[in-house]
């Protein structure tokens, strides 16, 4: 069966990392026999300039016909914020419908923590942050613009059905992991109504996994064990702007965000799911070789995963995890030897 994959590149070291991501995709389908039919899409600040458009209609509507979408990063500091991240990146989650952003935590053996004396199963653990709702939704606005009276406001959209059905996903994630707990992460004693729908949610899907532990945490105290006893998290659940910031600090905490892969899933697979770095388009590191294409090689094995290809997809993980290893000793290396590193693992 063929695969039929979207590549959106897009802006700054987005590029540079997705043709790392390509290169070991190309290395991983030789070794497996897989089929892998390529479109690449130009969207980003390119066009924005060019065209004035972020995500056309019609290429939302080619999208939704393939398998699965792989994402550089957007944004540019030539667009106005928001205009690409919002107008590109955040219509296709809402638009694909893409309500589990799954963010796995992981320390790779032979990468150093900034946390001292860290062993890497101290760090392993995933975050499911909801992807379609909450500060994200767009609802909001301004009274008296540019007066001095203005009011801006940003409105935190939960709904039942949004809530239970990433809680449910996460839920059945901790249930087939070994250690099955599930730390809930809000801000449930100053966002009441929110928090208060997110934790009888909570308890009311938990019913439906009598073996999985539940605890809870304020999202910063959460901060305070990311750094201080990461070991305690297995799977966490939590809403689209704590998961934002959450996973940037998970990122660093096991190694970088050069390492720090992401899948924006729709369960249901009624779409495709689209997976990049958590990174964004790093214009500070653009253009110049620097920047680390691990995360999106990563990236890479958690989309074979999801289509099904877990013996590719582990293949890919496995490469990643020897290159990591020998990293300390391989001295400075660009993007692309790095690319190249990772995909000659592969072809053996
Ligand atoms: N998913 C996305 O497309 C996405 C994610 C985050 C930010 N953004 C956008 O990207 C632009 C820059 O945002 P930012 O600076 O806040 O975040 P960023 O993730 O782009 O960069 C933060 C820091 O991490 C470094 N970095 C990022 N990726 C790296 C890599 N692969 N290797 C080595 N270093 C790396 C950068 O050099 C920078 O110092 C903004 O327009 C933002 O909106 C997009
Ligand atoms: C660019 C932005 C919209 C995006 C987010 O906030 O989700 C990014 O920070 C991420 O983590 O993927
Ligand atoms: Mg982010």
């Amino acid at each position: 069966m063929t695969i039929r994959l979207a590549v959106i590149p897009g802006d700054g070291i987005g590029p540079e990392v997705v043709t790392e991501g390509l290169k070991v995709l190309d290395a991983v389908s030789a070794r497996f026999s897989l089929q892998i039919e390529r479109t690449e899409y130009d969207l980003g600040a390119r066009r924005w300039h060019a065209t004035g458009e972020t995500l056309p209609d019609t290429v939302l509507d080619e999208l939704r016909a393939h398998d699965a979408i792989l994402l550089g990063a957007v944004g540019d500091p030539s667009v106005p914020s928001g205009v690409l991240e919002r107008g590109l990146l955040l219509r296709l989650r809402f638009e694909l419908d893409h309500y589990v952003n799954l963010r796995p935590v992981k320390l790779f053996p032979g990468v150093r923590s900034p946390l001292a004396d860290i062993k890497p199963e101290q760090v392993d653990f995933l975050v499911v942050r909801e992807g379609t709702e909450g500060a994200y939704a767009g609802s909001g606005g301004f009274l008296r613009r540019g007066t001095p009276q203005e009011i801006a406001t940003e409105e935190s959209v939960n709904t039942a059905f949004g809530v239970a059905r990433v809680v449910r996903d996460a839920f059945t994630r901790a249930a087939g992991r070994p250690r099955r707990k599930l730390t809930v992460v809000h801000k449930n004693n100053v966002l009441v109504h929110a928090g208060d729908l997110w934790a009888r949610t909570v308890r009311e899907v938990a019913a439906e996994f009598p073996g999985v532990s539940v605890d809870y945490c304020h999202v910063d105290a959460a901060t305070i064990y990311f750094v201080t006893d990461p070991g305690r998290f297995d799977v966490i659940v939590t809403d689209n702007l704590f998961g934002d910031i959450l996973t940037d600090l998970g990122a660093a905490i096991a190694g970088g965000i050069g390492l720090a892969a992401s899948g924006n899933i729709n369960p249901q697979r009624t779409t495709p799911s689209m997976f990049e770095p958590v990174h964004g388009s790093a214009p500070d590191i653009a253009g110049r070789g620097l920047a680390d294409p691990t995360a999106t090689i990563l990236s890479v094995a958690m989309l074979l995963d999801h289509l099904g290809y877990r013996e590719a997809s582990q293949a890919v993980e496995a490469a990643v995890a020897e290159d990591l290893l020998e990293r300390s000793t391989a001295g400075r290396r660009t993007t692309a030897h790095i690319g190249d590193a990772i995909a000659a693992k592969i072809v053996g």
